[in-house]
């Protein structure tokens, strides 16, 4: 039997209106509303598009949204000075700088002058530092906090599983073993995070009950190399070329997912998996940075 899709779509449908609720009852009960402002530097067009999907989610959830997009060639003291602006901005109470940036602009730098009580791709050290150490009142990144509510609403608690992990990035592998390490709902995993230098991921990723993987390169992940029954989790998003759709290319994930979801109890698509429960999460966590917020 084929393993059941988990639709990163439908579940983030059902949070997003859920957020929508809370939202226009925050309204009604303090007469303001949440605020997220999204930072593009450049014109890379994935970029542009994640930054407008982010936007319109944001709208239509009710949250007061701004985009700033500058150029390319913006140099790092402007983006210092517009993060400091929208540190001391009271009707911002979320802040995405979408990354990667322009090379002439320290990432470490920028994410480090974010208020991290507006830090809502979780990345300022103060909040990974917190997440590394177990704390469950912290901003979180969106795609592995993401990947947790997946987990979590179809019934695959990690409490207790092997989860194998395949990445090690600062914005999804790492926060990914993190959240799955830390006690209570949601974690209580037994976690390994392999990468490029692990010798034979096969013999890693057969191990696993929860496979997660997220390392941008297509195929990454055969079937030969997933226990039966696993419950697998795509990350990956990756553009190949296809000359005969109107895109001029399609989306297919880090896994083989043709060949997998016959070996896997549950796997998540590509496109329609765990990219709309990312900007779900966004979402999310600017609704509680704001709630945050009306308790100081
Ligand atoms: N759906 C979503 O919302 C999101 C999707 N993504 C997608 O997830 C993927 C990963 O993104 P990101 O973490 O930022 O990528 P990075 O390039 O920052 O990290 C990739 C990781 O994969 C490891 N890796 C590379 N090649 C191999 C290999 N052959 N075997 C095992 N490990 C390998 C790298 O190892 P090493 O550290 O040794 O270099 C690295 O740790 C991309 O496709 C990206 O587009 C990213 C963010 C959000
Ligand atoms: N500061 C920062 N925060 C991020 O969260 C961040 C970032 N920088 N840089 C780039 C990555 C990538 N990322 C994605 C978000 C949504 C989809 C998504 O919704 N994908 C859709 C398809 C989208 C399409 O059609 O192109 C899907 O998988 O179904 C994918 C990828 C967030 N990132
Ligand atoms: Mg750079």
């Amino acid at each position: 039997m084929p393993a059941q899709l988990i639709s990163g779509r439908e579940i983030a449908a059902t949070i997003r209106s859920d957020l929508a609720e809370r939202v226009a009852r925050l309204k009604a009960d303090t007469g303001r509303v949440p605020g997220l402002a999204t930072v593009l530097v450049g014109e890379d067009p994935a970029s542009q598009s994640y930054v407008r999907m982010k936007n319109s989610a944001a709208k239509e959830a009710g949250i007061h949204s701004e985009q700033i997009t500058l150029p390319a060639d913006t140099p790092e003291a402007e983006l210092l000075g517009l993060v400091a602006g929208l540190n001391a901005n009271p009707d911002i109470h979320g802040i995405l700088v979408q990354l990667p940036l322009p090379g002439q602009i320290d990432e470490q730098k920028v994410l480090e002058a974010i208020d991290p009580a507006k830090d809502v791709d979780g990345f300022h050290p103060v909040n990974v530092g917190k997440l590394s150490t177990g704390a469950t009142d912290v901003l979180a990144p969106c795609t592995p906090w993401g990947v947790i509510q997946m987990l979590l609403r179809t019934g695959n608690s990690p409490r207790g599983k092997h989860c194998v992990v395949v990445g090690r990035s600062n914005i999804v592998g790492r926060p990914m073993a993190s959240l799955l390490l830390r006690r209570g709902e949601g974690g209580d995993a037994t976690v390994t995070v392999a990468h490029s230098r692990t010798p034979d991921l096969g013999a890693i990723t057969r191990q696993a009950d929860i496979l997660i993987v997220a390392v941008g390169r297509p195929d990454t992940v055969t079937a030969d190399m997933v226990r039966p029954g696993a419950v697998v989790i795509d990350v990956g998003v990756n553009r190949v070329d296809a000359p005969d759709t109107d895109r001029g290319y399609r989306l297919v994930g880090d896994v083989d997912f043709d060949g997998v979801r016959e070996v896997a109890s549950w796997i998540t698509p590509v496109p329609g998996g765990v990219g709309p429960m990312t900007i779900t999460m966004l979402l999310s966590n600017t609704v509680d940075a704001f709630e945050r917020s009306l308790e100081r």
